[in-house]
């Protein structure tokens, strides 16, 4: 399956199969043979779980360059120690970097990638259910211990390769965590399709027709938002619908500690209560939505560990928020996203809410 990609600045393509790394990585040939050195990025789990299949399907000679497992490769060190790597494999912008692993490994490379030496090409080979996100569409970041995703720069692949094998080795708390971006996907995009969500028996696959399928819709809804809006001007704010609220939840809890898909399902349920203010869904919908994501294992218990005093902070650094005043993506109705300005004093009597409606659903 292929998707192709086109924002303003880029065009490439999302390719998805299964056992077919070698193949996929031998189209970009014209490229990768004027390559002075291929360079590959990855982290501990992945290497240790799927070194192997990559050494055995990978068709050219590579050095590559293992970091730290999930979020610790997203900080300065990393991000110093990846650029040390570079010079001193004497990388020049003739030289071609491959991020195989997670949204992790995927933020930390594409950042690295666009400033080394000003910027060197670089391809996505994603690890993850989640990184059906964060391997398309061109953000790329480090955190910083004030905030999510602080340092960054926007900067597009030369490709997305996305082989299902990696993701036969993923931890469940993994696939879950990824489902969310899915479930985010259709949340913004197309009713009957949460629906379908909402009602299967489960929204954990390995590796089935099923999950190939909801990757590439969540893949569509991506590259189409990212084709109209490359760098968050407008409608690509509805990307990060559930954030706001989930990414100050992983800043309080520590960088890794809550998986970022848990966190936005987190942040997602509180974006519901807050619709109900502003458009046509009701609590029984988001109720409902509660119930759904407790019944597939999202750990809701964690908002209890924090304030809303604690999550404050991290609320008002939003990268939305404008002249101080936090920017919320909130739904008229599924499949139709809004961008509304809401004041701290409201953001708390919601906060209030949702702990109430957790007490009452969690029991
Ligand atoms: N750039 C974007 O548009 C975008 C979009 C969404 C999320 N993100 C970022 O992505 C990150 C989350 O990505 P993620 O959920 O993929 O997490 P991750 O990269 O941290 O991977 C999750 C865990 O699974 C391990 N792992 C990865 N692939 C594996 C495999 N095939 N087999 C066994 N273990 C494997 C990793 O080592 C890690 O411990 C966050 O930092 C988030 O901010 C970015
Ligand atoms: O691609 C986007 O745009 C997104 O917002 C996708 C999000 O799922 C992703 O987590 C992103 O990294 C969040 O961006 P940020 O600007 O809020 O840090
Ligand atoms: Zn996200």
């Amino acid at each position: 399956m292929r998707v192709p990609v086109a924002t303003k600045s880029h065009q490439y393509d999302v390719v998805l199969g299964h056992n077919f790394l070698a193949g996929a990585v031998k189209s970009f040939d014209d490229k990768l043979q004027k390559a002075d050195k291929l360079i590959v990025f990855t982290d501990a789990n992945v290497w240790a779980a799927q070194g192997a299949y990559f050494r055995a399907n990978f068709p050219y000679d590579f050095e590559v360059f293992v970091l730290p497992g999930g979020e610790a490769c997203k900080t300065f060190e990393q991000y110093n120690a990846a650029q040390t790597f570079l010079l001193e494999q004497k990388c020049s912008r003739k030289s071609f970097i491959f991020a195989l692993g997670g949204g992790a490994v995927g933020d930390l490379t594409g950042f690295v990638a666009a400033t080394y030496m000003r910027g060197v090409p670089f391809i996505q080979i994603p690890t993850t259910i989640l990184a059906h996100d964060s391997a398309v569409g061109g953000k790329t970041a480090i955190n910083h211990p004030l905030g999510k995703n602080m340092i960054g720069a926007f900067y597009q692949p030369e490709g997305v390769i996305y082989d299902t094998v990696f993701t036969e080795t993923l931890p469940e708390r993994e696939v879950r965590s990824g489902t969310a971006e899915v479930i985010k996907h259709a949340m913004i995009s197309n009713a009957a399709w949460l629906q379908e969500l909402m009602t299967a028996d489960t929204v954990i696959h390995f590796n089935t027709d099923e999950l190939a399928k909801q990757l590439k819709a969540g893949i569509e809804v991506k590259a189409k938002i990212v084709a109209e809006d490359e760098t968050e001007q407008s409608v690509r704010k509805y990307l990060n619908l559930g954030h706001t609220y989930g990414h100050a939840i992983e800043a309080a809890a520590g960088y890794g500690k809550v998986a970022h898909g848990e966190a936005v399902m987190i942040g997602l349920v509180y974006c519901l209560l807050l619709s109900e203010r502003y458009g046509e869904l009701d609590r029984d919908f988001t109720t409902a939505f509660l119930r759904f994501a407790v019944k597939n294992g999202y750990p809701f218990e964690a908002v209890n560990n924090y304030s809303f005093e604690q999550l404050t902070e991290y609320l008002l650094k939003d990268k939305k928020a404008e002249y101080g005043v936090l920017q919320f993506v909130l739904l008229t109705k599924i499949g139709e996203p809004f961008v509304q300005p809401i004041d701290l004093t409201e953001c708390k009597e919601v906060d209030a809410e949702f702990r109430q409606l957790l007490a009452e659903v969690l029991v």
